[in-house]
């Protein structure tokens, strides 16, 4: 019988992700030992004086080496260089996990890179989040009431799945599992799409000429649709070309809305307006009536 919370984990990407999922096990299992990985030596320091990892390195061997459990925390496209440079240090025994926003191509490094340590992989994603990065965004109670969606493999064994599942219920969050191909189309829809919208509409008002004047008059309504625009380019540009796939149908049919709605525009059609506007609002009063 394994403990509930790893004995010494390993946090690949010691940012807002990483961070706040040390903070929240460190609530239940203030004995277990965390070790830190990051490229970014600054943000390690902040990490180790803000007490969310014990030890900080920039040596991936020496984080992975001892680890139990190992979370990848990084940016999608930098996840499958970490597979290759960390499957000769690890552990026998370790449970590798991650946080990252799409799964396919992860799946398909892991496959490539993890040998038969593969079947301790259990690919995760925290349906949280924020448009802030780095270890001071880090927060312990970001998972508190949210979902993890796990996409286990064929070749995930029982036991790590299990395991995985349970450190992220102590960290207060409930779990569902998916396909990984059905995880990428939903959240493609839900999370991806609105995200290349919103700093498709930011980027498109900043390069016009009165785009400050324009900026000036900008009030909730436009904060409200462009928070997410505020996010990290480097994630966000490796989530869009690790879901293109899936984005680029979805940009078609948001493409044919707005088709649609300039043809009512044209025709003045304020019926086919209203009705849209009509389900339009209850969906989305439903949405947050439920969720
Ligand atoms: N931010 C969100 O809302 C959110 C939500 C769910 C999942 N995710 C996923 O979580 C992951 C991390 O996102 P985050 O918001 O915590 O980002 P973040 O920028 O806050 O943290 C990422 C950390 O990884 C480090 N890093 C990047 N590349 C590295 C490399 N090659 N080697 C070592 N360290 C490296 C960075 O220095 C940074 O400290 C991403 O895969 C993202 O898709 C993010
Ligand atoms: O709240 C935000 O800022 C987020 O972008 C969080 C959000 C999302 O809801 O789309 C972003 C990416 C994730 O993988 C999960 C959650």
């Amino acid at each position: 019988m394994v403990s509930k919370t790893p004995r010494r984990l390993a946090i690949l990407g010691v940012g807002l992700m990483g961070g706040s999922f040390a903070l929240a096990l460190r609530q239940v299992a203030p004995h277990m030992h965390i070790a830190g990985y990051d490229r970014d030596e600054v943000n390690l320091a902040a990490a180790r004086q803000l007490g969310v990892i014990d030890l900080g390195s920039v040596d991936l061997a020496s984080v992975v080496r001892e680890a139990d459990m190992v979370l990848m925390a990084v940016p999608v496209g930098q996840m499958p260089e970490l597979f290759e440079l960390m499957a000769p240090h690890l552990n026998p025994v370790a449970v590798v996990t991650d946080v990252g926003s799409t799964k396919t191509s992860l799946v398909e490094a892991a496959r490539k890179y993890l040998g038969p340590a593969v079947a301790r992989f259990v690919p995760g994603h925290p349906i949280a989040g924020a448009e802030l990065s780095g270890v001071r965004a880090a927060q312990e109670g970001l998972f508190q009431g949210r979902t993890v969606v796990l996409t286990p493999l064929e070749e995930t064994l029982p036991h790590p799945l299990a395991w995985v599942q349970s450190c992220w219920e102590l960290c207060g969050a409930r779990v569902e599992c998916q396909t990984v191909a059905r995880h990428d189309e939903i959240f493609g829809v839900v999370s991806h799409l609105p995200h290349l919208l919103s700093f498709a509409l930011v980027y498109e008002i900043a390069q016009r000429p009165d785009a400050a004047t324009l900026f000036r008059f900008a009030a909730s309504g436009f904060r409200d649709f462009t928070r997410i625009a505020g996010s990290n380019p480097e994630m966000w540009r490796d989530i869009s070309l690790a879901n293109r796939d899936v984005l680029k149908v979805e940009l078609v049919r948001y493409r044919d809305q707005l088709d649609q709605l300039m043809a009512w525009l044209d025709t003045a059609d304020g019926a086919a307006l209203e009705d849209f506007m009509q389900k339009a609002r209850t969906a989305r009063r439903q949405w947050q009536e439920g969720s």
